[in-house]
Protein backbone atom coordinates (compact mmCIF):
# COMPACT_ATOMS: atom_id res chain seq x y z
CA UNK A 1 0.00 0.00 0.00
CA UNK A 2 2.83 2.46 0.73
CA UNK A 3 3.79 3.14 -2.69
CA UNK A 4 6.41 5.73 -4.04
CA UNK A 5 5.60 9.31 -5.38
CA UNK A 6 6.75 9.31 -8.53
CA UNK A 7 3.23 11.41 -9.55
CA UNK A 8 4.87 14.59 -11.06
CA UNK A 9 7.98 12.72 -12.89
CA UNK A 10 5.49 12.01 -15.39
CA UNK A 11 2.39 13.76 -14.91
CA UNK A 12 2.38 17.93 -16.33
CA UNK A 13 1.09 20.25 -14.17
CA UNK A 14 -0.89 23.55 -14.65
CA UNK A 15 -1.72 25.99 -11.77
CA UNK A 16 -3.95 24.79 -8.83
CA UNK A 17 -4.83 21.48 -10.65
CA UNK A 18 -3.36 19.56 -7.52
CA UNK A 19 -6.43 17.32 -6.20
CA UNK A 20 -6.94 14.44 -3.03
CA UNK A 21 -7.53 12.15 -5.71
CA UNK A 22 -7.11 8.41 -6.08
CA UNK A 23 -3.10 8.51 -7.54
CA UNK A 24 -2.35 11.23 -4.87
CA UNK A 25 -4.47 8.86 -2.22
CA UNK A 26 -2.19 6.02 -3.13
CA UNK A 27 1.09 7.54 -2.59
CA UNK A 28 0.31 9.51 0.10
CA UNK A 29 1.82 8.65 3.48
CA UNK A 30 5.30 8.80 1.24
CA UNK A 31 4.03 12.17 -0.49
CA UNK A 32 3.58 14.02 2.93
CA UNK A 33 6.25 12.10 4.22
CA UNK A 34 8.75 13.53 1.86
CA UNK A 35 7.34 16.80 0.96
CA UNK A 36 6.43 18.26 4.52
CA UNK A 37 9.19 18.78 7.18
CA UNK A 38 8.59 17.93 10.86
CA UNK A 39 4.79 16.12 9.14
CA UNK A 40 5.71 12.75 11.82
CA UNK A 41 6.81 14.63 14.66
CA UNK A 42 3.33 16.73 14.47
CA UNK A 43 1.12 13.52 14.02
CA UNK A 44 3.09 12.17 17.25
CA UNK A 45 2.43 14.99 19.27
CA UNK A 46 -1.30 15.07 17.97
CA UNK A 47 -1.78 12.18 20.19
CA UNK A 48 -0.07 13.38 22.81
CA UNK A 49 -2.16 16.54 22.90
CA UNK A 50 -5.43 14.85 22.56
CA UNK A 51 -4.04 12.54 25.40
CA UNK A 52 -4.05 16.33 27.75
CA UNK A 53 -6.92 17.84 26.71
CA UNK A 54 -9.66 14.51 25.40
CA UNK A 55 -12.39 14.63 28.60
CA UNK A 56 -15.01 12.07 29.08
CA UNK A 57 -17.97 11.41 27.15
CA UNK A 58 -17.00 14.18 24.54
CA UNK A 59 -15.61 13.83 20.49
CA UNK A 60 -12.27 14.66 18.56
CA UNK A 61 -12.41 15.23 15.28
CA UNK A 62 -9.78 15.39 12.77
CA UNK A 63 -11.10 17.00 10.14
CA UNK A 64 -9.73 16.62 6.35
CA UNK A 65 -8.37 13.47 8.21
CA UNK A 66 -7.13 11.87 4.45
CA UNK A 67 -5.75 7.89 5.47
CA UNK A 68 -5.92 8.77 9.40
CA UNK A 69 -2.80 9.44 10.49
CA UNK A 70 -3.84 11.81 13.10
CA UNK A 71 -6.94 10.03 13.89
CA UNK A 72 -5.06 6.97 15.28
CA UNK A 73 -2.55 8.85 17.00
CA UNK A 74 -5.81 10.58 18.61
CA UNK A 75 -7.15 7.35 19.47
CA UNK A 76 -3.60 6.04 20.75
CA UNK A 77 -3.42 9.11 23.00
CA UNK A 78 -6.80 9.37 24.59
CA UNK A 79 -7.08 8.44 28.19
CA UNK A 80 -10.64 9.65 28.90
CA UNK A 81 -13.59 7.75 28.93
CA UNK A 82 -16.85 7.26 26.32
CA UNK A 83 -14.89 9.44 24.02
CA UNK A 84 -15.55 9.00 19.91
CA UNK A 85 -12.89 10.39 17.22
CA UNK A 86 -14.37 11.46 14.00
CA UNK A 87 -12.18 11.57 11.10
CA UNK A 88 -13.85 13.50 8.00
CA UNK A 89 -12.79 14.12 4.51
CA UNK A 90 -14.59 14.87 1.30
CA UNK A 91 -12.23 12.88 -0.96
CA UNK A 92 -13.74 9.33 -1.34
CA UNK A 93 -10.04 8.12 -2.45
CA UNK A 94 -8.68 9.27 0.80
CA UNK A 95 -11.16 7.86 3.28
CA UNK A 96 -11.40 4.52 1.51
CA UNK A 97 -7.54 4.02 2.50
CA UNK A 98 -8.07 5.49 5.87
CA UNK A 99 -11.00 2.75 6.38
CA UNK A 100 -8.57 0.26 5.51
CA UNK A 101 -6.14 1.48 8.42
CA UNK A 102 -8.77 2.24 11.05
CA UNK A 103 -9.64 -1.59 10.83
CA UNK A 104 -6.13 -3.12 10.55
CA UNK A 105 -6.26 -0.79 14.12
CA UNK A 106 -8.87 -2.54 15.47
CA UNK A 107 -7.83 -5.56 14.93
CA UNK A 108 -4.34 -5.04 16.87
CA UNK A 109 -5.80 -3.57 19.75
CA UNK A 110 -7.68 -5.64 23.12
CA UNK A 111 -10.13 -5.01 24.98
CA UNK A 112 -12.27 -1.63 24.57
CA UNK A 113 -10.56 0.73 21.77
CA UNK A 114 -11.64 4.41 21.58
CA UNK A 115 -14.39 4.40 18.91
CA UNK A 116 -13.41 6.09 15.67
CA UNK A 117 -16.22 6.58 12.68
CA UNK A 118 -15.05 8.01 9.14
CA UNK A 119 -17.48 10.45 7.68
CA UNK A 120 -16.86 11.76 4.07
CA UNK A 121 -18.28 15.27 4.30
CA UNK A 122 -16.99 18.98 3.42
CA UNK A 123 -15.87 20.39 6.78
CA UNK A 124 -16.97 23.80 5.44
CA UNK A 125 -20.41 22.82 6.13
CA UNK A 126 -20.52 19.99 8.77
CA UNK A 127 -22.20 20.24 11.89
CA UNK A 128 -19.79 20.03 14.85
CA UNK A 129 -20.67 19.81 18.60
CA UNK A 130 -19.36 18.84 22.27
CA UNK A 131 -15.86 18.56 21.05
CA UNK A 132 -12.66 18.68 23.20
CA UNK A 133 -10.26 18.36 20.88
CA UNK A 134 -10.10 19.07 16.76
CA UNK A 135 -7.14 18.70 14.79
CA UNK A 136 -6.61 20.58 11.41
CA UNK A 137 -3.49 19.22 10.06
CA UNK A 138 -2.66 21.15 7.15
CA UNK A 139 -6.05 21.43 5.69
CA UNK A 140 -6.83 25.00 6.47
CA UNK A 141 -4.42 25.84 3.67
CA UNK A 142 -6.64 24.46 0.95
CA UNK A 143 -9.59 26.63 1.94
CA UNK A 144 -10.79 29.36 0.60
CA UNK A 145 -9.63 32.61 1.87
CA UNK A 146 -13.05 33.80 3.19
CA UNK A 147 -14.45 30.64 4.44
CA UNK A 148 -11.81 30.50 7.16
CA UNK A 149 -12.93 32.35 9.81
CA UNK A 150 -16.71 30.80 9.22
CA UNK A 151 -14.81 27.00 9.96
CA UNK A 152 -12.29 28.25 12.94
CA UNK A 153 -15.70 29.95 14.08
CA UNK A 154 -18.08 27.05 14.16
CA UNK A 155 -15.29 24.90 15.50
CA UNK A 156 -14.50 27.33 18.69
CA UNK A 157 -18.34 26.98 19.02
CA UNK A 158 -18.35 23.25 19.00
CA UNK A 159 -15.39 23.25 21.58
CA UNK A 160 -16.39 22.67 25.24
CA UNK A 161 -14.49 25.63 27.62
CA UNK A 162 -10.91 24.50 28.00
CA UNK A 163 -10.78 22.16 24.53
CA UNK A 164 -8.11 22.33 22.19
CA UNK A 165 -7.63 23.17 18.39
CA UNK A 166 -4.71 21.62 16.98
CA UNK A 167 -3.74 23.70 13.97
CA UNK A 168 -0.81 22.57 12.00
CA UNK A 169 -0.04 24.68 8.08
CA UNK A 170 2.05 25.85 5.64
CA UNK A 171 2.86 29.47 6.83
CA UNK A 172 4.53 32.54 4.58
CA UNK A 173 6.54 35.13 6.08
CA UNK A 174 7.75 38.75 5.60
CA UNK A 175 9.70 39.57 1.92
CA UNK A 176 12.87 39.59 3.84
CA UNK A 177 12.63 36.16 5.48
CA UNK A 178 10.24 33.81 2.61
CA UNK A 179 13.29 33.02 0.22
CA UNK A 180 15.19 31.63 2.81
CA UNK A 181 12.12 29.44 4.08
CA UNK A 182 11.51 28.65 0.19
CA UNK A 183 14.56 27.25 -0.01
CA UNK A 184 15.31 25.35 3.04
CA UNK A 185 11.76 23.81 1.92
CA UNK A 186 13.14 22.75 -1.89
CA UNK A 187 16.55 21.62 -0.07
CA UNK A 188 14.33 18.89 2.32
CA UNK A 189 12.39 17.70 -0.70
CA UNK A 190 15.74 17.59 -3.00
CA UNK A 191 17.42 15.82 -0.17
CA UNK A 192 14.21 13.28 -0.01
CA UNK A 193 14.89 12.62 -3.66
CA UNK A 194 12.81 14.95 -5.75
CA UNK A 195 14.06 16.12 -8.47
CA UNK A 196 14.07 19.91 -9.97
CA UNK A 197 11.99 18.78 -11.90
CA UNK A 198 9.34 17.30 -9.76
CA UNK A 199 9.29 20.42 -7.13
CA UNK A 200 8.91 22.53 -9.85
CA UNK A 201 5.76 20.83 -11.03
CA UNK A 202 4.13 20.38 -7.74
CA UNK A 203 4.59 24.27 -6.85
CA UNK A 204 2.84 25.07 -10.36
CA UNK A 205 0.08 22.69 -9.28
CA UNK A 206 -0.63 23.69 -5.46
CA UNK A 207 -0.26 27.49 -6.38
CA UNK A 208 -3.35 28.96 -5.97
CA UNK A 209 -4.85 26.26 -4.43
CA UNK A 210 -2.87 25.58 -1.15
CA UNK A 211 -2.93 29.31 -0.01
CA UNK A 212 -0.24 30.02 3.04
CA UNK A 213 -0.84 32.74 5.66
CA UNK A 214 1.79 34.50 8.33
CA UNK A 215 1.75 33.87 11.65
CA UNK A 216 -0.08 36.63 12.87
CA UNK A 217 -2.68 36.24 10.51
CA UNK A 218 -3.78 32.66 12.08
CA UNK A 219 -3.22 34.07 15.24
CA UNK A 220 -5.57 37.03 15.07
CA UNK A 221 -7.67 34.81 13.54
CA UNK A 222 -7.94 31.99 15.58
CA UNK A 223 -8.86 34.86 18.72
CA UNK A 224 -11.67 36.38 16.41
CA UNK A 225 -13.00 33.08 16.35
CA UNK A 226 -13.35 32.80 20.19
CA UNK A 227 -9.93 30.59 21.44
CA UNK A 228 -8.70 32.82 24.44
CA UNK A 229 -4.92 31.31 23.92
CA UNK A 230 -2.82 30.43 20.88
CA UNK A 231 0.94 28.97 21.30
CA UNK A 232 2.61 27.84 18.27
CA UNK A 233 4.24 24.22 20.20
CA UNK A 234 6.22 23.02 16.69
CA UNK A 235 7.77 24.93 13.47
CA UNK A 236 10.02 23.46 11.06
CA UNK A 237 11.06 25.37 7.88
CA UNK A 238 7.43 26.86 6.61
CA UNK A 239 5.48 24.60 8.28
CA UNK A 240 3.77 25.29 11.77
CA UNK A 241 2.15 23.79 14.51
CA UNK A 242 -0.59 26.07 16.75
CA UNK A 243 -2.27 24.85 19.49
CA UNK A 244 -5.60 27.32 20.06
CA UNK A 245 -7.67 26.95 23.37
CA UNK A 246 -11.02 28.16 23.69
C1 LIG B 1 -2.73 17.59 3.27
S1 LIG B 1 -4.11 16.61 3.48
C2 LIG B 1 -4.28 16.46 5.24
C3 LIG B 1 -3.34 15.50 5.92
C4 LIG B 1 -3.88 14.83 7.15
N1 LIG B 1 -4.62 15.73 8.01
C5 LIG B 1 -2.75 14.17 7.89
O1 LIG B 1 -2.33 14.71 8.91
O2 LIG B 1 -2.26 13.13 7.43
C6 LIG B 1 -5.53 17.60 3.13
C7 LIG B 1 -6.82 16.79 3.22
O3 LIG B 1 -7.89 17.69 3.38
C8 LIG B 1 -8.98 17.22 2.62
N2 LIG B 1 -9.87 18.36 2.36
C9 LIG B 1 -9.57 19.51 1.70
N3 LIG B 1 -10.64 20.34 1.69
C10 LIG B 1 -11.63 19.70 2.37
C11 LIG B 1 -12.98 20.04 2.69
N4 LIG B 1 -13.52 21.20 2.32
N5 LIG B 1 -13.72 19.14 3.38
C12 LIG B 1 -13.19 17.96 3.76
N6 LIG B 1 -11.92 17.59 3.49
C13 LIG B 1 -11.14 18.45 2.80
C14 LIG B 1 -8.35 16.63 1.37
O4 LIG B 1 -9.20 15.72 0.71
C15 LIG B 1 -7.10 15.97 1.95
O5 LIG B 1 -7.33 14.62 2.27
O1 LIG C 1 4.04 22.80 -0.04
C1 LIG C 1 4.36 21.84 -0.70
O2 LIG C 1 5.25 21.90 -1.57
C2 LIG C 1 3.69 20.58 -0.46
O3 LIG C 1 3.94 19.62 -1.15
C3 LIG C 1 2.74 20.59 0.66
C4 LIG C 1 1.65 19.57 0.69
C5 LIG C 1 0.75 19.89 1.92
O4 LIG C 1 1.16 20.63 2.79
O5 LIG C 1 -0.35 19.34 1.95
C6 LIG C 1 0.79 19.63 -0.50
C7 LIG C 1 0.14 18.54 -0.95
C8 LIG C 1 0.39 17.18 -0.40
O6 LIG C 1 -0.68 16.80 0.37
C9 LIG C 1 1.56 17.12 0.49
C10 LIG C 1 2.19 18.24 0.90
Amino acid sequence: MNERDDLYQTREAHSADFRFDDAVARVFPDMIKRSVPGYAETVAMSGIIAGRYARDNTRLYDLGCSLGAVTLAMRHGVRARGCQVIGVDNSASMLERAAHYIALDDHSLAGDPVAVELLQADICSLTLDNASVTALNYVLQFIVLDQRLELLTRIAEATIPGGALILSEKISFEVAEQPLQDALHWDFKRANGYSEMEIARKRTAIEDYLIPEREEVHRQRLLAAGFSQVIRWYQCFNFVSFLAIR
